[in-house]
């Protein structure tokens, strides 16, 4: 019997968290947490989960919670003077209650988020903005997601910022896993002190730790996990790059969010 599809506002139990619950009528579904604006939870139609979420996350303020899709903004990585990947993540985000209309139509089963310039912010970070934030849910089980940002600044001066969607995807042993549509691509290697490199395989497969940001990759990007024997397919618009990292066994050890064999099963 087909359902109807559902947006519904729950606190977890565990956590304590307000989030929301997206249902589509054929079995797929998303959970988006008000804090960081995370979705931590993506089921397809055949009920698989694609999202990884370490068993050791915290889901207490103000660490974010590790796994995922964290939005890192204003800053990505350590470009900056602000805290690793920005404040966004460990912010609680509010309903936005009045988005702007979308230029094209997007699912039904959608929830808007906002996060705006706080009064502590602006002393780390003296930029008026709004962020809105669109998580939304298909039909056919796919998981979109929308972000626009808008300068508000009184005086309008413009100011400069970095954004990724911080995605933890769930794979069944990462050595076992290929991505597809980075090949020939150069690269910084944050293992190199940003070395610029160029990718030489056909592929990116994975044997030790990597965290590179592949510059100007295409809208495209898949992700076979052979022993899943399922296939990703990632599509983006106005992001430039992708962050490949996989911080392997001893990195994950030292990171105490993180279980030690966790990296195995996260991209
Ligand atoms: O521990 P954090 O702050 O969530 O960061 C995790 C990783 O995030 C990745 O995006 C960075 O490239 C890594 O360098 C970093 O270690």
């Amino acid at each position: 019997m087909a359902g109807t599809a559902s947006v519904e506002r729950v606190k977890d139990r565990a956590t304590g968290l307000d989030k929301f619950v997206l249902r589509e009528a054929r079995g797929s579904s998303v959970e988006v947490y008000l804090y960081g604006g995370q979705v931590t939870f993506w089921k397809n139609n055949f009920g698989h989960q694609l999202l990884f979420v370490s068993n050791k996350a915290t889901f207490k303020p103000p660490k974010a919670i590790r796994g995922g899709i964290q939005i890192c903004f204003p800053q990505l990585g350590s470009h900056g003077v602000l805290e690793q990947h920005g404040f966004a993540r460990n912010r609680f985000w509010s309903v936005d209650e009045s988005p702007p209309p979308f230029p094209v139509a997007t699912s039904n089963c959608h929830i808007d988020l906002i996060l705006k310039t706080s009064q502590e912010d602006l002393k780390m970070w003296p930029h008026s903005y709004e962020f809105r934030l669109r998580v939304a849910l298909s039909p056919r089980g796919d998981l979109i997601l929308t972000s626009r940002i808008r300068n508000i600044s009184s005086d309008g001066k413009p100011f400069q910022f970095t954004f990724a969607y911080h995605t933890y995807f769930s794979v069944s042993d990462i050595s076992e896993v290929r991505v597809e549509g980075l090949e020939t691509l150069d690269y910084l290697d944050n293992l190199q002190s940003k070395r610029r490199c160029t990718e030489q395989g056909d592929a990116v497969v994975f044997e030790s730790e990597v965290d590179k940001v592949y510059l100007s990759a295409p809208p495209k990007i898949v992700i076979i996990d052979h022993e899943k024997k399922r296939t990703l397919v990632l599509r983006k618009e106005g992001l430039p790059d992708v962050v490949v990292w996989n911080p392997w066994d001893k990195k994950a050890k030292a990171m105490p969010d993180f279980g030690d064999d966790e990296y195995k099963n996260m991209l």
